[in-house]
């Protein structure tokens, strides 16, 4: 699918209202210095230029949203209380953001890329959603999704494939690749996305963002589709992607509605007195890339600003658990919950939660040009075919050691560095070849622990390089402190476009 425009470069960012973070835009909005028509219409205009190059706005609510900024500047003038009651009650007044497609937004659609649910339109909002725009901010649209959020590329036959705003050649991630790719483009600064194996943190790191999934059950999930069943509901997370680490706190502050309590955000975090640790690698699983030398590296860089600057000794460690994360994952994706209901197959969900496909039917009609599906989704319902409900013994021994053993790790002072990702962004397709690597991420969606994606600048060929940043349960203030600090040292997001490479 190598399309002409690959070589081409994002336009640069004209409008400096664009890289203003989100906090930082409603403050302005409060103080008049700029209208929420303004910024609105900024974001527009962006998403506009960019789109046709990355694909990665589905469907758009513009002039609905030009009408809620309208009434935002209108409350602003009108607001006697001044700045401190808006700031209270509506901390991210006027402020637009973008929705997963796979996330309820009123009068959008939420089809997930299923052609069969293609005519979806929601009538309400999710609630996490909601919250944000109870908040004050202003949704533009939705943004792509992998077929059934179930795969590391946002690719599907209602809406296509989302672009690399680096290099358009390369996929976005998955399975939330339509926010990573809009946000890195300077086309959307804050948005919402879900991980249930690394979903929100696989297309931050290849769009060099920032990207939290918290700890598991504090942000609500309600709203999605498909919903999770068996275990999974413990695995699944929503959460914020961004452009500026100063984003995370005050979105997930928001997004997690009175449970935010119990990750005590607004605590100072002293970095010099965290204990540090650094896994360079799963340990050799065989079903995972190598890690890229140059995310060798960036990680070794981080392990020394760390120690230069905060004067702590970072620890290097493996943990050999790590080598069975895929095994790990897939076990208890396919268990059954507490009461011995099984999750609803893949092979169901493909048909809208009816009869299943039959995946070797599928294939055959994939072959010949005439499935609906992807081959990422065909693929899956030929491998859940020979997927147990009932996990080895082995696999749970190493899962639960490996829960111990990093929870006790970790404690309530200590956070781990460990590769987002094998690979630096793949080109299109290319996870078709390397579909384990995402086991990276997701051990960390059974282990119910906070991860923060964190940027670290771009690498040789211009592709955006990041780590991981994990914490012990309701520990995600460490993790998004560490964040904030690893922008100051390395820069935090570049703009695309700017790298050199290409052709305009
Ligand atoms: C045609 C090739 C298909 C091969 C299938 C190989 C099996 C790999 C198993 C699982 C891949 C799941 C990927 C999940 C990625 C993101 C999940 C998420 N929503 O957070």
């Amino acid at each position: 699918q190598q399309r002409s425009d690959d070589n081409r470069r994002l336009p640069p960012i004209a409008n400096t209202l664009l890289t203003v973070p989100a906090i930082q835009l409603a403050q302005k909005i409060r103080r008049k210095e700029v209208t929420s028509v303004e910024v609105v219409q900024a974001y527009i205009d962006r998403i506009q230029e960019v789109n046709p190059l990355i694909n990665a706005v589905v469907k758009d609510r513009f002039a609905a949203a030009l009408q809620e900024a309208t009434l935002v500047d209108k409350l602003v003038v009108e607001e006697t209380g001044g700045e401190d009651v808006l700031e209270d009650r509506l901390p991210l007044l006027g402020v637009p953001f973008t929705v997963k497609e796979s996330f309820a937004l009123q009068g959008m659609p939420n089809s997930t890329g299923l052609p069969s649910r293609r005519s979806v339109v929601s009538g309400i909002d999710a609630p996490s959603v909601a919250l944000l725009k109870r908040a004050g901010a202003i949704p533009l649209g939705v943004t792509n999704c992998s077929e059934l959020c179930m795969w590391l590329e946002s690719h599907n036959h209602v809406y296509g494939i989302t672009r690399n705003p680096y290099q358009l050649g390369r996929g976005a991630g998955g399975s939330s690749g339509g926010e990573g790719s809009v946000i890195a483009s300077g086309a959307s600064v804050i948005g919402v996305g879900s991980d249930i194996g690394g979903s929100i943190r696989m297309p931050c790191f290849f769009n060099g963002i920032f990207g939290h999934k918290p700890t598991s059950g504090i942000v609500c999930n309600d709203g999605q589709y498909p919903p999770p069943s068996g275990q999974q509901p413990g695995f699944l997370c929503t959460g914020p992607m961004c452009r500026y680490a100063q984003d995370l706190v005050p979105m997930l502050k928001i997004m997690a509605g009175p449970d935010a309590e119990k990750l005590c955000l607004s605590a100072d975090v002293d970095l010099s007195k965290l204990r540090f640790f650094s896994v360079p690698h799963d340990g050799g699983s065989p079903l995972s890339s190598p890690v890229d030398p140059q995310l060798i590296q960036a990680q070794r860089k981080v392990v020394e600003r760390l120690e230069a600057d905060l004067g702590v000794k970072v620890k290097e460690m493996r943990i050999p658990q790590l080598k069975y994360s895929f095994q790990i994952w897939g076990a208890m994706m396919s268990s059954p919950d507490k009461d011995g209901k099984i999750p609803t197959s893949f092979a169901e969900l493909m048909n809208g939660g009816g009869k299943k496909v039959w995946p070797v039917w599928e294939l055959f009609k994939w072959a010949l040009g005439l499935s609906p599906h992807t081959i990422a989704a065909i693929g899956l319902t030929l491998v859940e075919m020979f997927q147990s409900s009932h996990p080895s013994q082995f696999i749970l021994q190493q899962k639960e050691s490996l829960q111990r053993e990093l929870e006790e790790l970790l404690g309530l002072d200590g956070v781990l560095l460990y590769p987002s990702h094998p690979q630096l962004a793949p080109k299109h397709h290319y996870p078709l070849f390397t579909p384990f690597n995402f086991s990276y991420t997701g051990i960390f969606n059974i282990l119910g622990l906070p991860v923060t994606q964190c940027p670290l600048g771009l690498s040789e060929e211009g592709l955006p390089l990041g780590v991981q940043l994990v914490a012990g349960k309701l520990q995600d203030r460490l993790t998004l402190a560490t964040a904030l600090y690893l922008e100051q040292a390395f820069g935090g997001w570049r703009e695309p476009g700017h790298t050199g490479l290409g052709v305009v």
